[in-house]
């Protein structure tokens, strides 16, 4: 029933669901549309259309309109039991050479190989031919037994990309049969595909079964689509007159084939969470009224943004009004636990924000530009000159059969350099600030370490010398000795290139040696902004203090530190207060739980959302 009522909810399958269900219907009430059979021959020889005999009848005498009914009916059967047959055979085959591999996989491609070599139809017209036996089965037999190795192989390659994912492999290691791990966890995340290949292949069972019925090679005493095409055919239908009995199967074929391919549509964003959701691609962010003088100070200033997800349960906001200024040059830490909205900001400012996040409200000024104004070409021509990105995953980015020369060379001639000397002697020169030896140039992805990895990717990111490069979580992937390395040389490096970084991190202590300034995000608000040695002599937010004391100091003796007590709030809940307020150990009851403060310059520089920072509420607090 969940099923229907998403394909219902999907406006391509809910009228792929409307075609099929009519033809359904035809099939299932044909001997209430009717009342002859397909078979009587008591009627005139080609009579033309009529209300007795809407389609006529044929030169035997035979009902077209009844024998049309009873045709649906067997066809659409003859569809859907061979596709699901042959989905069947391809998904089991499929997954096993996948799940088990060696030996198994060798012996089953190679199986599926020679049957995809082998020329379908003459081996379908071969095969029919010499099957005696009458009625529907060998039809679909002979279909679903040739029609396999393709929706196989494809399974097959999906089922290997699968089987390589952490989750699969963390369940494999936690014990689960090979039986739980398939149905589990592999088929689920196959499902589009396999509905894919069922539908592809009850078309591909329609028009095959119809080209050798129609060839006499089926049972021609049935009444389906394809022996009435062979009767219509073998009686000269064309020269009576009689075009409905070719027209009327022909299109019962071609409305078939539509029917399955819009359903098809459907289950693919039915079984893929991401496409569930589709955010409108274009919607443009309200406007907010301009700081031009703060656009004009800055390189980037990023003014009111606020960022939404939408969810089956509505749209939650996940970063609320944030206010971002980067000067030239200038390292800015942004910091805040898991789930506050660091990387959605940084998304959002450099417009790659996927569905179902969408900007709602604001503005990201890059020199005067409004990134968020940008069309696609405008955008492609700032991206990676003006500004880039490092992300945590960055180095899975690189492509394992390039090497890492043409990589850099791909972003260098994407922006226009074309010259080969000039490509080699930047790559040498990005090879040179990034600390890897030259002749790693043309290494592949895979012969590089981790940090080597990341490094390339900072490499590719500083290729076209970008103003501001955002930097989200560059190292955590990394060990703790590689990461300590790479970070002195991106603190090098903007001292070196006069680069601006935005730097995303839950560890404030790093930010704390490498920042100029800090801003600190709680539950997708700006909570504290100030430089670097501000926030770590005079913190004045609740939560910057015990974000602080979450880390070991730089000196003094080891003690075991503790994380903050609570978890942030669900963003989905609607509290007026702040939003700290019942993990605050000052919480002001009656003015933090109703209120939320407003991000206040309290000094030169340093901003705080608290309403301890006003003398008001301090005085209600004692
Ligand atoms: N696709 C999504 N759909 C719905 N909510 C989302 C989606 N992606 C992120 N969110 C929500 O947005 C909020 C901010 O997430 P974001 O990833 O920006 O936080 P973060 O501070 O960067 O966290 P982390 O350090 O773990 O990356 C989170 O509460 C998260 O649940």
């Amino acid at each position: 029933m969940g099923l229907l009522k998403a394909l219902w909810k999907e406006p391509r399958s809910r009228f792929g669901l409307i075609l099929f269900a009519l033809m359904a219907l035809i099939g299932l009430c044909a001997p209430i549309l009717t009342s002859h059979s397909p078979t009587d021959m008591g009627f005139m020889p080609w009579e033309k259309p009529s209300a007795a005999h809407p389609m006529g009848t044929t030169g035997l005498g035979q009902d077209v309109y009844t024998q049309f009914l009873y045709a649906t009916r067997l066809s659409l059967t003859l569809a859907l039991v061979t596709g699901l047959l042959v989905a069947l055979i391809s998904t089991a085959i499929g997954l096993t050479a996948a799940f088990y591999g060696g030996l198994a996989d060798e012996l089953i491609s190679f199986f599926t190989n020679v049957v995809l070599v082998l020329p379908a139809l003459p081996l379908i017209i071969v095969i029919a031919a010499y099957i005696k036996v009458g009625g529907f089965w060998p039809v679909v037999l002979v279909v679903a037994l040739t029609g396999w190795a393709w929706g196989a192989r494809v399974l097959r390659a999906q089922a290997l990309t699968l089987r390589e994912r952490d989750f699969v492999h963390a369940a494999i290691a936690s014990g689960e049969t090979p039986a739980r791990v398939i149905l589990t966890h592999l088929i689920p995340n196959m499902s589009g595909l396999i509905a894919a290949n069922f539908f592809g292949a009850a078309v591909y069972a329609i028009l095959t079964a119809t080209g050798l019925e129609f060839l006499g090679l089926g049972d021609v005493s049935l009444i389906s689509w394809g022996t009435m095409l062979y009767w219509a055919g073998s009686e000269q239908a064309m020269l009576h007159d009689a075009w409905v009995r070719i027209a009327a199967p022909g299109l019962g074929i071609a409305l078939l084939g539509t029917a399955f391919a819009l359903l098809n549509f459907g289950i693919d964003s039915i079984s893929n969470p991401r496409l569930r959701l589709q955010a409108p691609v274009h919607k443009k962010p309200r406007p907010v009224s301009p700081d031009a003088l703060r656009a004009q100070k800055n390189l980037v200033s990023a003014q009111n943004v606020t960022v939404q997800y939408d969810t089956p349960k509505g749209a939650v906001t996940a970063v609320s009004k944030g206010n971002l200024d980067v000067k030239a040059g200038e390292f800015i830490g942004l910091a805040g636990e898991s789930g506050c909205g660091k990387s959605t900001l940084a998304f959002a400012m450099t417009r790659l924000l996927r569905s179902p996040g969408f900007v709602a409200e604001g503005a990201v000024y890059l020199e005067n530009k409004n990134l968020l104004d940008l069309d696609d070409e405008e955008l492609r021509k700032v991206r990676w000159k003006d500004f880039s990105l490092v992300f945590q995953a960055s180095m899975n980015v690189l492509n394992p059969v390039l090497t890492v020369r043409d990589q850099i060379y791909d972003a260098l001639q994407a922006h226009g350099m074309r010259d080969k000397a000039e490509l080699e002697k930047r790559a040498l020169e990005l090879f040179g600030i990034i600390n890897i030896r030259p002749q790693f140039l043309d290494s592949y992805p895979h012969q590089l370490s981790g940090g080597m990895r990341q490094r390339v990717v900072i490499a590719i990111a500083l290729a076209l010398q970008p103003k501001v490069i955002v930097m989200d979580e560059p190292t955590t992937a990394l060990d703790v000795v590689v990461q300590r390395s790479l970070l002195q040389e991106i603190a090098d490096l903007r001292k070196k290139m006069d680069i601006s970084i935005i730097f995303i991190t839950h560890d404030l202590s790093l930010l704390v040696e490498m920042s100029d300034r800090i801003v600190i995000m709680y539950a997708g608000q700006i909570v504290e902004e100030a430089k670097a040695s501000d926030i770590y002599a005079r913190p004045r937010h609740p939560y910057t203090k015990l974000l602080m004391s979450t880390f070991p100091p730089i000196s003094g003796p080891k003690e075991r530190r503790h994380g903050i007590p609570g978890r942030p709030p669900v963003l989905t809940a609607t509290s007026r207060g702040c939003p700290f307020a019942d993990r605050c150990p000052s919480v002001i009851p009656g003015v933090c739980t109703s209120t939320n403060p407003m991000l206040l310059e309290i000094e030169k520089g340093h901003k705080v959302a608290c309403h301890l920072e006003v003398p008001e509420m301090r005085e209600v607090k004692a």
